[in-house]
């Protein structure tokens, strides 16, 4: 066995910039704290890092500096296969953010679809885990955009479940799974776990939040030493990045990036491939 991976082959992840107004970005379930936005940008620079240190090539999506909340891209565009479903998100001042997500997606060849009014979707509120893709119903997605997300992804082999969200910004704010499937979660933000085949328990808030950086490696925060414990007991490696300026805005390790999966050869693009894990 041995713990090479090879940089650059086929993981990529979508990020973008902080706006300068970062410390506007909407708040829902938290009171407002000041946001350092220096020491946001330097965490932003240090989560990028950490993508690229473990394979994965980041793209920016081009800036969206008149929206506050742009740094949260994850919002923007849920993508199935080598399908992009660019959303259409739940607060207005969010929803000039998604033009350039669309044309990063569109440049990279996926198949491009979207949300439509009256319905709403934040790519937050989306989980997939291998074909089934749960979708809290909550403050910024709502049935239509539901509807749309199945019309959109059903077709192609996906299986949409609905669920309710009501304590968090999102679904994915209280629940994201570990690379067997294994939703965590942490207990007293979790509105219906039993409608999830396998659920674990995590200590902390910030524990529920993990993105699998590929092997047995999963990017959590630093604000959840003891979820971290809990991972790396059943033989995670856990990699803490310092999120902490973002999580004063109600964001966390997902919302970060998007990561892609399935897309296709791109001619042009020396890399090749891109099915990412
Ligand atoms: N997917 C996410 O967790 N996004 C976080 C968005 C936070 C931002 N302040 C918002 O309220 O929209």
């Amino acid at each position: 066995m041995n713990n090479t991976r090879p940089l650059g082959a086929g993981r990529l992840a979508l990020v973008r910039r902080p706006a300068p107004g970062l410390a506007d970005g909407l708040l829902t379930h938290l009171a407002r704290t000041p946001v350092d936005t220096a020491a946001a940008l330097r965490q932003w620079e240090e989560y990028v890092a950490a993508l690229r240190e473990h394979g994965w090539r980041t793209i920016e999506v081009e800036p969206a500096d008149e929206c506050p909340d742009s740094v949260f891209v994850e919002d923007t565009v849920v993508v199935y296969r080598s399908a992009a479903l660019i959303t259409r998100p739940g607060a207005d001042s969010r929803l000039p953010e998604t033009a350039g997500t669309e044309r990063a997606v569109t440049r990279l060849g996926c198949l491009v679809g979207r949300i439509t009014a009256p319905g709403t979707l934040d790519g937050g509120d989306v989980l997939k885990i291998g074909d089934t893709i749960y979708v809290g119903r909550g403050g910024r997605t709502n049935a239509e955009g539901v509807r749309q997300l199945r019309a959109a992804f059903e077709p192609l082999g996906a299986r949409v479940v609905a669920v309710p969200v009501g304590s968090v910004l999102h679904l994915k704010s209280a629940v994201t799974a570990l690379p067997d499937g294994t939703v965590i979660g942490h207990p007293p933000l979790v509105d219906a776990p039993g409608l999830f085949p396998r659920f674990l328990p995590v200590p902390e808030e910030a524990g529920a939040h993990v993105v699998l950086l590929g092997d047995d490696r999963l990017l959590i925060s630093s604000a959840a030493p003891r979820s971290a414990e809990l991972l790396a007991s059943l033989g995670y490696r856990p990699v803490p990045v310092d999120i902490g300026e973002f999580e004063k805005l109600e964001g966390c390790v997902t919302c970060l990036s998007v990561r892609l999966r399935d897309l296709p050869p791109a001619p042009a693009d020396p890399l090749g491939g891109r099915s990412a894990g």
